[in-house]
């Protein structure tokens, strides 16, 4: 996916890093577009629990995945995420989507479909701005495994319970099974917790949010260079 002087930089790692956060600001100083995969089943699982769909029934989830009306916004100064047009972005960030999303995203059905959809993303918003940073937990191993810039982001597990926990205004110890719990079950279905061949690691548990941004920054210079 290094389609001509397109820049593509394919972020994972473990929840709590600051995949997010980093990537959205990486983005805006490249001035390309961003992708929040994890936001797309995100949207899957709102959707199925205002439709009614038990989450543990496969197809039942995987059909409404592949009908899902689904619009996912790439600038990274206004991410958003859209079902019929309703932005849902404030809803799929509830504890409620958080603490059931994982049922939605280790169905593998749903991973083929989301996975479809997230590479043809990143190929229209590398055409309509250059480039595109795109974070989940399987980009840069199968969502776009030839991206121009390949990144495990990883931190500590007591440096990401802290910001989870600051993030979430709730103490650290009660972020762990969130954090924890979810990368167990996550990772049954994606290799994000160790790097891949060719996946630079950028450990962030010593860092703060620019020193992180930066890091990114630095990387994707020496691989693609652009900054
Ligand atoms: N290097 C850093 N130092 C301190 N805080 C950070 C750093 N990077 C991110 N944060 C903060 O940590 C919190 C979690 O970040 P973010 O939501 O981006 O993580 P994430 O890896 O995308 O998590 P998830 O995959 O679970 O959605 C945010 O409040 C963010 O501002
Ligand atoms: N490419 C991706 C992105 C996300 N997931 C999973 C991981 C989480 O359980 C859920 C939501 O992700 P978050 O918004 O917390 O980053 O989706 C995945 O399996 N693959």
């Amino acid at each position: 996916m290094s389609n001509g002087s397109h820049v593509v930089v394919a972020i994972d790692g473990p929840s709590g890093t600051g995949k997010s956060s980093v990537s959205k600001a990486v983005a805006r100083k490249l001035g390309v577009g961003f992708l929040d995969t994890g936001a797309m089943y995100r949207a899957l699982t709102w959707w199925c629990l205002e439709q009614q769909i038990e989450l543990t029934d496969a197809d039942a989830v995987a059909a409404a995945s592949r009908d899902l009306p689904l619009t996912m916004g790439t600038d990274p100064n206004h991410p958003d995420v859209f079902i019929d047009g309703r932005s849902i972005e404030v809803h799929i960030r509830e504890s409620r989507i958080s603490q059931s999303v994982s049922t939605v995203a280790t169905n593998l059905d749903v991973r083929a479909d989301m996975q479809q959809r997230q590479r043809e993303l990143m190929a229209q918003v590398s055409e309509q701005t250059g480039g595109v940073v795109a974070e989940g937990r399987d980009i840069t191993t199968v969502v776009a495994p030839d991206a121009t810039v390949r990144i495990l982001m990883t931190a500590s597990e007591e440096a990401r319970m802290a910001r989870r926990s600051k993030q979430l205004s709730v103490t650290a110890e009660s972020t762990r099974s969130q954090i924890v719990d979810r990368d167990r079950v996550d990772s049954t279905v994606s290799t994000f917790m160790t790097a891949a061949d060719g996946v630079v690691t950028v450990d962030t548990s010593h860092l703060d949010f620019e020193q992180s941004v930066q890091a990114v920054l630095h990387v994707v210079s020496a691989e693609a260079g652009h900054e």
